[in-house]
């Protein structure tokens, strides 16, 4: 009797068990209606495991754009393992890095960071927060800051003389003259020279081997980003890159360490004021400051150092290639170039950084060049929290990708956009961006080759001040072709930056010789 009992109690207390988690999710349906109504944003079919695979070609910034001509400015795009959200114009771009720019100011971790032997430490790769936020701070108002550049002038002034002198010696040897390896030369001399100033090694190959080590690392990093698509498969490394990319960061590491050694003997001794304190010097400061609002560690102060050579060399030189190529494929612009240089600049020496705001037409060719072929074309980011974008749901940890290649080609926005035209940026075109440099750090949501607000490219100014002197120089110094006077190829390469596919190869004359 007290079982039967039992069981109906126990019945009993399970319908209303029942009946209360029913009504409870009912009502949490109810007075949620908004989250699941948003539509996901709109993607091709996909097949079983590749996803998109099959619809994208090695060219990834031009694949997203033409698929995103059929799908919109949002879409999702799957690669193998690998999902993504692809933003494809102006006004979602707007979205991203303005109007809902907190919740997109992380970077999610990808490609290569489980080999990175500064994992942690990374500032590029890093989520937004008290550590991002303290490096780019200092980025901004010291390390790369307009007072600081100003104390290097010199050095990229020489640096660029170096690099006339080297392409006039082919002229002399009459060899072909490889401009992309003399411009990585000149913007690795460069940084090396004003992040950690390798004369006081006291070895000169110090630059030769930062060089090489971080060629090895972007190409790397390049390969494994690509292995992405195999998901947790990637660990197993099956081409090895994962290992090849941790010894040369492991040997990064010692030449580094031994150079941050030479620098902390040269304070021991008493740092002369009047010398110019390098990147380095700086991040030692601060590493030794006991009241800095975050303890930064040797190895954040290597990782920094790492991020500002990946970040900051190949970027400019491909830019430089790029500009070259699309001016001897077009005499005009050349011609009109190098007759504004030669009726601003004496011919008794070369352009120098101070010219550049006399030379409006020099500023208008890198500007086209940079929205033609932006050297960073696929722009990541993280979604931190749930929310809505042009009408679709974006949910949190989605990875987001600007597609600035596109957005900077996009119909809408300019005039025969595939088209190489610098006057579209002179005084009386209606497509000009403004002169001010919050302009082409991304304020215009057309124009992105840097990126965009709290995350945008703390770098800008110097690559700017770099490529305009050297492309500047190189118009006024020498007249260019290629082999027999054909066109330059200016197919771009494979993979998630846009470089030139083959190297550039040209046939300078001098037009004058200062040497
Ligand atoms: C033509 C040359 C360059 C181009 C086109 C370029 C482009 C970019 C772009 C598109 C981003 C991502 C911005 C975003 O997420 O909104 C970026 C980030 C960055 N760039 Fe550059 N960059 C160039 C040169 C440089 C140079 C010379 C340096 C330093 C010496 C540099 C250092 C960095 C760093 C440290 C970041 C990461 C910023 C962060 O995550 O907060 N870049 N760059």
């Amino acid at each position: 009797m007290a079982s039967v009992s039992l069981d109906i109690h126990y019945f009993q207390y399970l319908i209303w068990f029942i009946t209360v988690v029913m009504v409870h999710s009912f009502i949490k349906k109810i007075l949620k209606p908004a989250r699941t109504t948003i539509p996901e944003p709109p993607s091709p079919p996909a097949l079983p495991f590749i996803g998109h695979l099959h619809l994208v070609t090695s060219v990834l910034p031009k694949s997203f754009q033409d698929l995103a001509r059929r799908y919109g400015p949002l879409m999702g795009i799957r690669l193998g393992a690998s999902a993504c959200l692809v933003v494809s114009n102006a006004d979602v771009a707007k979205e991203i890095f303005r109007t809902q720019e907190l919740n997109f100011c992380s970077r999610p971790e990808f490609g290569s960071s489980e080999y990175f032997i500064y994992r942690g430490s990374r500032f590029v790769l890093a989520q937004y927060g008290d550590y991002w936020r303290f490096m780019k701070k200092l980025c901004m108002t010291r390390l790369l800051a307009v007072p600081q550049l100003d104390k290097f002038a010199d050095i990229r002034d020489q640096e660029k003389l170096n690099l006339v002198e080297s392409v006039m010696n082919c002229c002399k040897q009459g060899k072909s003259c490889d401009l992309s390896s003399e411009f990585t030369t000149l913007t690795n001399n460069t940084i090396c020279r004003m992040a950690m100033s390798t004369r006081c090694s006291g070895n000169d190959n110090d630059a030769d081997e930062i060089k090489e080590l971080i060629h090895t690392c972007l190409k790397l990093s390049g390969k494994i980003s690509v292995g992405d698509v195999m998901g947790p498969l990637k660990v197993l490394d099956f081409s090895g890159n994962g290992k090849k990319l941790k010894a040369a960061l492991l040997k990064y590491d010692k030449l580094v360490e031994r150079i941050i050694k030479e620098h902390q003997e040269k304070v021991s001794e008493g740092f002369d004021v009047n010398q110019k304190m390098d990147l380095l010097d700086i991040l030692l400061e601060v590493y030794r400051d006991p009241t800095a609002e975050i303890k930064i560690s040797m190895k954040d102060i290597k990782s920094f150092l790492l991020d500002i050579f990946m970040a900051g060399t190949d970027t400019s030189s491909s830019a430089m290639q790029w500009a070259m190529g699309e001016l001897i494929n077009k005499p005009k612009a050349l011609k009109k170039l190098r007759e504004e240089i030669d009726s601003v600049v004496r011919p008794d020496r070369v352009v120098k950084e101070s010219d550049i705001p006399n030379l409006p037409y020099l500023r208008a060719v890198i500007r086209e060049t940079l929205r033609l072929h932006p050297s960073a074309p696929l722009i990541i980011r993280e979604c931190g929290e749930d929310c809505n974008v042009n009408g679709f749901l974006v949910k949190s940890k989605t990875r987001v990708i600007v597609n600035v290649y596109a957005v900077m080609r996009d119909p809408h926005s300019w005039a025969n956009p595939n088209e190489f035209d610098p006057e579209r940026f002179l005084g009386s075109s209606d497509e000009k961006i403004g002169e001010h440099q919050m302009e082409f750090k991304g304020q215009n949501f057309r124009f992105l080759p840097f990126g965009s607000g709290r995350r945008g490219c703390p770098g800008a100014s110097l690559a700017m001040l770099v490529m305009h002197a050297a492309v500047g120089s190189l118009v006024q110094c020498f007249e260019w072709e290629v082999k027999g006077g054909e066109r330059v190829d200016l197919s771009p390469g494979p993979g998630f930056a846009t470089e030139m596919a083959r190297p550039l190869v040209c046939h300078p004359r001098p037009r004058f010789n200062q040497f």
